[in-house]
């Protein structure tokens, strides 16, 4: 049984005493910051949360009269911690009617245990022992809650598929680079599916109980690979929780990583933390390329983004508590043992290893080095022995059961070749130690040999740097150039790659005869290392960062754009009398092939772009009805929307609206006047130079824009090709053409300048209006799309609140890296006659020819001769008519919808997330049809005068809407 003095592990020391008025300054601060919560909000050391005191669970020494400087210590409260492991500090045992409770093994614990400040903790997870009956589960639930634990109870049947199954013979050894189980493929994937449920089940018990610990406010902390499905769980109970999950292990390469069945199931489970934490950068940089390969998510250097919701996710490397080995080597029992240990290894060098008994630790290499060692240097045998402590751990995994095996036979092995009746060079320990022969045997040895072939950090070397410093020769540590601690310590370390025998015997004997200035240096910079960076300073990073990442969560929410109100938005198309939808295509109703066919973001997602099956009934409604005006306007060529939409009637506007036609007319072009198309030969040698370059990519001739497309390429590879082909443009090829470069989420596009959607949008309208016998303003718009930034002018052109005093001609650019990019202000000006048709305020400009189709369609070699056309327009007999478009509409705020698709921040006043989402709302709009179309719709006259925007003066010319000047 544990003494009463180990619950002081958990809770830690009193807290360091500080002034009052500092306490009552900082209350008075977070109150300030979080009125209602008395101090719950974000911010480094937020600390101070509410004023109670956690006596209850026992974690707080009660009934006793306490100083009034501790009491006030009380008063300052820490924040809530729930950190949510598999194992518990301690594991039970049972004793009669009551519970034997010991000290866990294992670096997470050892950890954990070194957070003792600045946080109420309460520790949640499996107590290691079956407890069918309900007293048992009581009493041990009681025993615990002394301990400031909370038990989850995990049958017989759980603990062997969750715990000995998936956990530790499927995701323990993929996470350190062992493959999956191979012997008997069918039967391993039968066993995988059925382990994976019961792992989900744990995790769902894990999230009852969590909740049921829960207050507002509380800080959840869930621990390594165990827990990867408990995030998504406890967010499903409570989306406002604050939820970090932290891995112990190594996350592996994404190449690793992606052989397990269900991989992206658990991702995604990870990614609804609000942060994730790794040991090192690189088990972070695994895991976001994970995310990217196999989700088809956005890495950025923050994390993860998904729609826009960011998952943090970075390195926080943990530590030790350095003091408590500090202080036990000042302790007698400590000392005394270490006397008798100089004793009995009297004359002779001694080395240690401190592993569980794990595959992963690398015990047989280091078996085999010494052996090697010994073999090569006879002058050493008999003057140098191995302690090495393989403490039991999950023995009922077969493959722990083997390696057991395998190690006796070695260690038997190499004692009967190079030991004598008075000499063992080996001295293994199947068990665990207690604490202060551990500390002693840490203090009195010469050498450390830390072998992992993979290990997440290793908390053994850091321990046995905090035992050395005490004694006057330091001893050294070899350390695999495999275990994160390697990224630490590597620098006062002798690194050695495990796998490398030859190696490991070489840094053995370097070692052994390392001399002591040398010892002295890189002990003291090992020393430095882990007396700062403490598991407290650990712990206390993670969760100040969570708080912060909430509260920047939150403040980004703040700059969301809303979600269409659907029924507001139905509401006001079945109430209006004639109404504009302009649609987008790519991204906004095509369609997603999901399921086998598409395995994963770099899959070719469809050959032709699809409309969404789900549009095309509310299409065909919408269209029918003569008061209602579509419109297709897309980015794709003319022969893509003919494909599409040919079979309705509805209005298309292809290459960003270059290029109109009615699917009952003839396309035409809304281009004022000639492209100057001279940069394309030099950018397209740019973008083949990277198709080449860049497996998967390719490139879009449009006839008025080139398109370097990357979607099906490596997500990240993409990404730096996307900047470096910038870069290659910027000072190449269009440094002084009059041209804008939009970059998509997965695409580079070069366009002339004045080619975008915003651009071509009241030529457009324009010539709806004027083709078509309207005899009702337009009093609804909807303007939807997933559009880029570069084509978000589409939105404003229409806002009410900006009523045609758009500045079309911005000459402002923001950069990538949000500076002004006065070079790309320039171009623009510089092309500003291109569009001078639109200069006018108050007027749109339509322009068509008298033919009504513009372009020969016939294609002779590059599209961009063709285009020339543009430039050779004698044959065309150009006509302008303007308009007041205030004449024509009649919206307001209330009428008038911009909406985002599938877009994390824009211009529009509204977003939908999905595709599926504009389905739904779609086929809402074509239910408003009750009755027959044609009846439906009788609303007030062209000539009435509405006044609704304060400018409509209207007068209908024949067939056509002619411009009245205001006032008449
Ligand atoms: O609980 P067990 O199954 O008996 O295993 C013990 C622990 O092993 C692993 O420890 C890891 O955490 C250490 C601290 O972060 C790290 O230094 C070490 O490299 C890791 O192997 C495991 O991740 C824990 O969950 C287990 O409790
Ligand atoms: O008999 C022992 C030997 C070692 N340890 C502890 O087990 C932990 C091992 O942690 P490490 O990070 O090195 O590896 P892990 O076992 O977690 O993979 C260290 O804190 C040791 O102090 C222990 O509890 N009992």
């Amino acid at each position: 049984m544990l003494g009463h003095s180990w619950s002081c592990l958990l809770q830690g020391p009193p807290l360091d005493v500080e002034p009052y008025m500092q306490e009552l300054d900082l209350i008075k601060l977070l109150k300030l910051l979080s009125p209602n919560e008395g101090g719950g909000g974000g911010g480094r050391r937020e600390g101070v949360r509410r004023v109670e005191s956690y006596e209850s669970s026992g974690n707080l020494s009660s009934g006793q009269q306490q100083p009034q400087q501790l009491q006030q210590q009380q008063q300052r409260v820490a924040q809530r911690l729930l950190v949510v492991a598999n194992r518990l500090p301690v594991s039970a045992i049972r004793d009669g009617d009551g519970w034997d409770l010991k000290l866990s093994a294992g670096g997470l614990v050892s950890a954990l245990l070194g957070v003792k400040q600045n946080f109420e903790t309460r520790w949640i997870g499996w107590a290691g022992v079956n407890v069918p009956d309900e007293e048992g589960r009581a009493s041990l639930t009681e025993a615990l809650a002394l301990k400031g634990c909370v038990p989850v109870f995990l049958d017989e049947d759980t603990v062997d598929q969750y715990y000995n199954g998936y956990c530790n013979n499927v995701l323990w050894p993929l996470f350190h680079y062992i493959g999956l189980p191979q012997e008997d493929r069918l039967a391993a994937t039968r066993s995988m599916d059925s382990q994976f449920n019961a792992y989900k089940h744990a995790n769902q018990l894990f999230a009852q109980v969590v909740f049921s610990q829960y207050q507002e406010g509380d800080v959840v902390w869930c621990h390594d690979y165990h827990l990867m499905c408990l995030p998504k769980f406890l967010k499903d109970l409570d989306s406002h929780m604050k939820v970090g999950w932290f891995l112990h292990t190594p996350f592996p390469s994404s190449e690793i990583y992606r052989t397990l069945p269900l991989r992206s199931e658990l991702l995604k489970a990870v990614l609804t933390a609000d942060l994730i934490g790794f040991h090192t950068y690189d088990y972070a940089r695994h895991f976001v390329s994970a995310c990217t390969r196999i989700l088809g998510l956005e890495g950025t250097p923050e994390g993860v983004e998904d729609h826009g919701k960011l998952t943090r996710v970075s390195a926080f490397p943990i530590g030790i508590d350095p003091d408590r080995f500090i202080q036990a080597l000042e302790t007698d029992q400590v000392k005394l043992h270490i006397k008798e240990l100089r004793r009995f290894f009297a004359g002779r060098k001694v080395m240690l290893g401190v592993d569980r008994l794990d595959m992963i630790k690398g015990i047989p290499q280091k078996l085999l080095a010494f052996e090697m060692f010994l073999e090569k240097h006879p002058e050493w045998q008999e003057n140098v022995l191995l302690v090495q402590i393989a403490v039991p751990t999950r023995t009922d995994v077969p493959e722990y059961q083997r390696l057991t095996s395998q190690v006796h036979e070695i260690v038997g092995r190499i004692n009967g070749r190079f030991g004598s009746v008075t000499f063992v060079p080996i001295h293994h320990l199947d068990r665990s130690l207690a604490f202060h022969e551990l500390c002693a045997l840490y203090a009195s040895t010469d050498v450390v040999l830390v072998t992992s072939l993979r290990d997440g950090m290793n908390l053994v070397s850091y321990e046995y740097v905090a035992c050395q410093n005490s004694k006057k020769t330091e001893g050294v540590l070899v350390l695999s150039e495999f275990s994160g601690a390697a990224q630490s310590l590597g620098a006062g370390a002798l690194l050695v790659n495990p796998w490398n025998i030859r190696e490991m015997c070489g840094a053995i004997e370097v070692a052994l005869n390392m001399p002591e200035n040398e010892r002295k240096e890189r002990q003291r910079h090992n020393f430095t290392h882990v007396t700062t960076h403490t598991a407290q300073a650990w712990a206390d990073t993670f969760v100040s960062e969570l708080n912060d990442t909430v509260v920047e969560a939150e403040l980004r929410t703040l700059h969301t754009v809303l979600h269409l109100p659907l029924e507001t938005a139905v509401g006001r198309f079945r109430e209006s009398k004639n109404r504009l939808l302009i649609l987008g295509f790519n991204a906004t109703i095509t369609a997603q092939v999901e399921g086998p066919r598409r395995r994963g973001p770099d899959q070719i997602m469809e050959m032709n772009l699809q409309l969404h099956p789900g549009m095309r009934d509310s299409l065909a409604t919408l269209c029918a009805d003569p008061n209602t005006i579509l419109v297709i306007l897309s980015g794709s060529e003319r022969t893509v929307l003919d494909e599409a939409f040919g079979d309705y009637s509805m209005w298309l506007a292809a290459e960003n609206g270059m290029f109109l036609r009615h699917t009952h007319g003839e396309w035409m072009t809304t281009m004022p006047e000639p492209l100057n198309m001279d940069w394309v030969e030099s950018v397209q040698l740019v973008f083949d130079y990277f198709c080449e370059r860049t497996p998967r990519s390719f490139v879009e001739t449009r006839e008025t824009s080139l398109v370097w497309n990357y979607k099906y390429a490596d997500g990240e590879f993409g990404r730096v090709q996307a900047r470096n082909m910038l870069q290659h443009l910027w000072t190449g090829p269009i440094s002084n053409a009059a041209v804008d470069v939009v970059q998509g989420s997965k695409s580079v596009e070069v366009r002339p300048v004045g080619v975008s959607k915003g651009a071509a949008i009241d030529r457009i309208i324009a010539e709806i209006i004027r083709s078509k016998d309207m005899r009702l303003q337009i009093d609804y718009v909807m303007c939807m799309g997933h559009f880029l930034s570069k084509d978000e002018d589409v939105y404003t052109y229409f806002d009410p609140k900006l009523p045609f005093e758009r500045d079309r001609h911005s000459s402002t650019h923001l950069t990538t890296n949000g500076k002004l990019d006065k070079a790309a202000g320039d171009r623009r000006l510089a092309a500003k006659s291109c569009d001078r048709y639109l200069a006018k305020s108050n007027k749109m400009a339509v322009v068509r020819t008298k033919s009504g189709s513009l372009l020969s369609p016939e294609s002779n070699g590059s599209p961009y001769t063709r285009s020339n056309s543009f430039t050779d327009r004698k044959n065309i007999d150009w006509e302008t008519m303007e308009l007041d478009s205030s004449v024509v509409m009649n919206i307001s705020a209330d009428t008038y919808f911009s909406c985002a698709v599938g877009r994390k921040s824009s211009a529009a006043r509204y977003s939908l997330s999905s595709t599926e989402e504009v389905v739904d709302f779609f086929q809402a709009l074509a239910n408003t049809y009750s009755k027959p179309v044609s009846e439906a719709n009788s609303g007030p006259p062209l000539h009435s005068s509405s006044a609704s925007m304060g400018l409509h003066v209207l007068q209908a010319a024949g067939d056509q809407l002619c411009p009245l000047q205001c006032g008449t």
